[in-house]
C-alpha cells in the first residue's frame, strides 16, 4: 500500500491503539460490576475437536484464572463422541499452561465443567442437553452462551435446534458464537445468514473472526511456517482465500482504511468498515497470484518434507491454493489509486502477520546518488509504517536519517520503534480468544462481524473464487519453507510496492541463517 499522508495515518493508528486499551479497561471495570449474582452457562459445541482443545478450553481457563468469568458460571461441552470431561481436559492439557501455583484453582475450574454426548440433528438430544443444563446450573433462566466450534456443515441444524430447545427462560439471554468460515461463497453465506435470522436476532449472533481480537488489530501480510497439519480435509474444500483472506485480511483491511468512526461504539465502527468495503470492486483475475506448497525433500524436518498433497484428506490431484496474493483498490476520495496488497500463505519460512504502509517517494529528491549509503538503487528508501501483529507486537516507522557521527551527508535507514515488549514491560497482552469470549460475556459486538460486512467481503472475493474453483488461474508450486512466490513479489512491484531488502528489523537482525538466506533472495528482487 502506498500513501502520502503519513502524519494522518500515524495519528489514526495511535488513536486506534489507544482506543483498544480504553476498551479493555472498560470491559474489566464493567465485568466486576454488571453481572451480579446471575448465573451463566457456556456451551462448547464440538468439544471433542481441534479448536476446542487448542483454543476454547484454554481460553475459558485463562479467563477464569484471571477473574473474568462471572461467579456461578458452568461450562458444558457437547459433541457426538462418547467421551468424558476428563478426556477433554487430557486432550487440552498441553495448551492450558497451568503454572505450579495454579493447580488448586485449575481443579476448581475443571469441576465447573461437564460433558453431554449427542447428535447434531435430533430434537431429543437437544431437549436432553437443556434438561442437563437446568440441573447443572439449577436455574432455568441462567444466561446461555453457545460456541459453535463445529464444521460449517452442521451449523444449520445445530443453530436451529439450539434455538428451539435450549433457550433460557426469561429473563435469561442467549448468545450464539459462530466460527468462520461463514459460508463458502456469497450465496451460501447469504443462505446461512437467512437461516440464522429465522431463529435469532442479529443481537444474539456473534460471528467470530479471531484476528479482530489480536492486540494490534491490523494486518495485511499473513505468513505461516506450518502446513495444514492434518486439517487438509477441511482446508481443501476452502483454500487460503476463504480460510484467511475473505475474513481475517478483509476485516483488517477495512479497519486500516476506514474513516474515523463517530465513537468507539460497535455500531459506529462497523458502519465505517462497511462503507469502505462497499467502495471495493470485485477482485480481477489479473490481480491474483496463487500457489500450492510442495515438500522440501532436502529438509531434515519430517513436517517440511511433506507437501500439501501429502496431507491426509487432500485428494492427490487437488489444486486448492495454500498461498494467495490479491490486489484491491478502494474507490473513494482518500484511497483512489492506492493498491492494497493482501498476501497470505501456509508453509512459508516464518510465522508472521503484519501491515506495511509504504509512503511514496518525495518528488524532487535533494540528495546526490553518491551519497545514499547502502542504497543499491541510488535512491532513498521509502518510508514505511509497519504494524507487527505477531509475533512480538510492534509499530515501527522505517525512515532515513543522516548517518550518526559522520561529517558528510551519508544516509542510513533507521526506525522509530514502539516495540510493545519494551515499552509496556510487564503488561500482559490477552490472547485473541480471551478478549473475544470476554466480549461475548459482556455483550460487546465491536470485535464481531456484522452480516452486511460479511456480505460485502464475499462480494469482493466471490468472482475470483469461481475462477479458481474452475481452475482458470494457474496454481504455482512453491517449496515448504520458502519466502513466497516470485510471481507475487513481481506483481506487488508492478503495483508500486518497492521492497529493497536493505533494511533488517531488529527481530531478524539476530535471527538464524535461514532468515539471512531469505533476505538475500528478496535483495535480488
Ligand atoms: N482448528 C483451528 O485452528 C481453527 C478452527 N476454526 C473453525 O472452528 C470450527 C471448528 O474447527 P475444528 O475444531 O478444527 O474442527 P474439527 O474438525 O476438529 O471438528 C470439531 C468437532 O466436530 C465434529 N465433527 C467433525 N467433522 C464432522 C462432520 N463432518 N459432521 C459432523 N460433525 C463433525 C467432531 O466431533 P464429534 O465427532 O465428537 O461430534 C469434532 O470433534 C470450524 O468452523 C473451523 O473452521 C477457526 C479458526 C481456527
Ligand atoms: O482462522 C485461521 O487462523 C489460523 C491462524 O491463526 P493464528 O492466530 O495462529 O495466526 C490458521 O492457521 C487457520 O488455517 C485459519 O483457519
Amino acid at each position: 500500500m502506498t500513501a502520502n499522508k503519513s502524519h494522518t495515518i500515524v495519528e489514526s493508528v495511535i488513536e486506534k491503539v489507544d482506543c483498544i486499551y480504553e476498551r479493555l479497561r472498560d470491559q474489566v471495570i464493567r465485568m466486576g460490576t454488571s453481572t451480579g449474582s446471575e448465573s451463566h452457562i457456556f456451551f462448547v459445541f464440538g468439544a471433542s475437536g481441534d479448536l476446542a482443545k487448542k483454543k476454547i478450553y484454554p481460553t475459558l481457563w485463562w479467563l477464569y484464572r484471571d477473574g473474568f468469568i462471572p461467579e456461578g458460571t458452568h461450562f458444558i461441552g457437547y459433541a457426538r463422541s462418547q467421551i468424558t470431561t476428563e478426556k477433554i481436559f487430557e486432550n487440552a492439557a498441553k495448551y492450558m499452561k497451568v503454572k505450579d501455583n495454579e493447580h488448586d484453582l485449575y481443579e476448581k475450574f475443571v469441576k465447573l465443567n461437564s460433558y453431554v454426548a449427542g447428535s447434531y440433528d435430533k430434537d431429543e438430544d437437544f431437549k436432553h442437553l437443556t434438561n442437563e443444563a437446568n440441573q447443572i446450573s439449577n436455574q432455568e433462566s441462567a444466561h446461555r452462551l453457545f460456541y459453535l466450534a463445529l464444521p460449517p456443515s452442521v451449523y444449520g441444524s445445530v443453530s436451529e435446534l439450539i434455538s428451539k430447545h435450549c433457550r433460557p427462560k426469561s429473563p435469561g439471554w442467549m448468545r450464539l458464537i459462530v466460527e468462520k468460515p461463514f459460508g463458502k461463497d456469497l450465496e451460501s453465506s447469504n443462505k446461512l445468514s437467512e437461516h440464522l435470522n429465522k431463529f435469532y436476532t442479529e443481537e444474539e449472533i456473534y460471528r467470530i473472526d479471531h484476528y479482530l481480537g489480536k492486540e494490534m488489530l491490523l494486518i495485511l501480510f499473513f505468513k505461516e511456517d506450518i502446513g495444514t497439519q492434518g486439517r487438509g480435509g477441511y482446508f481443501d474444500e476452502f483454500g487460503i482465500i476463504r480460510d484467511v483472506i475473505q475474513n481475517h485480511l478483509m476485516q483488517i483491511l477495512s479497519i486500516v482504511a476506514m474513516e474515523k468512526p463517530r465513537s468507539t461504539k460497535g455500531e459506529d465502527i462497523r458502519d465505517e468498515k462497511v462503507k469502505v468495503l462497499r467502495c471495493i470492486a470485485p477482485i480481477k483475475p489479473e490481480d491474483v497470484v496463487i500457489g500450492q506448497y510442495t515438500g522440501d525433500k532436502n529438509s531434515k524436518d519430517p513436517e517440511r518434507q511433506q507437501g500439501y498433497l501429502d496431507d491426509k484428506g487432500v485428494p492427490k490431484d487437488s489444486t486448492t491454493p495454500t498461498f494467495a496474493q490479491v490486489v484491491i483498490f478502494i474507490n473513494n476520495e482518500r484511497w483512489a489509486g492506492v493498491p492494497f496488497i493482501l498476501r497470505a500463505g501456509k508453509a512459508l519460512n516464518e510465522k508472521k502477520a503484519e501491515i506495511r504502509i509504504q509512503f511514496r517517494s518525495t518528488p524532487g529528491g535533494m540528495f546526490d546518488d553518491d551519497n545514499h549509503g547502502s542504497d543499491p538503487n541510488g535512491k532513498l528508501a521509502r518510508d514505511e509504517l509497519v504494524i507487527r501483529v505477531q509475533p512480538n507486537e510492534a509499530i515501527y516507522l522505517k525512515l532515513n536519517t543522516k548517518r550518526p557521527g559522520e561529517m558528510g551527508f551519508s544516509i542510513e535507514e533507521t526506525e522509530l520503534d514502539l516495540t510493545y515488549g519494551n515499552r509496556y514491560k510487564g503488561v500482559k497482552l490477552p490472547d485473541a480468544y480471551e478478549r473475544l469470549i470476554l466480549d461475548v460475556f459482556m455483550g460487546s459486538k465491536i470485535n464481531f462481524v456484522r452480516s452486511d460486512e460479511l456480505e460485502q467481503a464475499w462480494r469482493i472475493v466471490d468472482p475470483i473464487l469461481e475462477e479458481i474453483d474452475k481452475k482458470k488461474i494457474p496454481v504455482i508450486p512453491y517449496t515448504f519453507g520458502s519466502n513466497g512466490l516470485n510471481e507475487a513479489f513481481d506483481a506487488a512491484r508492478k503495483h508500486g510496492y518497492i521492497f529493497r531488502g536493505t533494511y533488517v528489523w531488529k527481530d531478524e537482525r539476530s535471527s538464524s541463517e535461514t532468515n539471512k538466506e531469505v533476505t538475500k533472495v528478496e535483495d535480488k528482487k
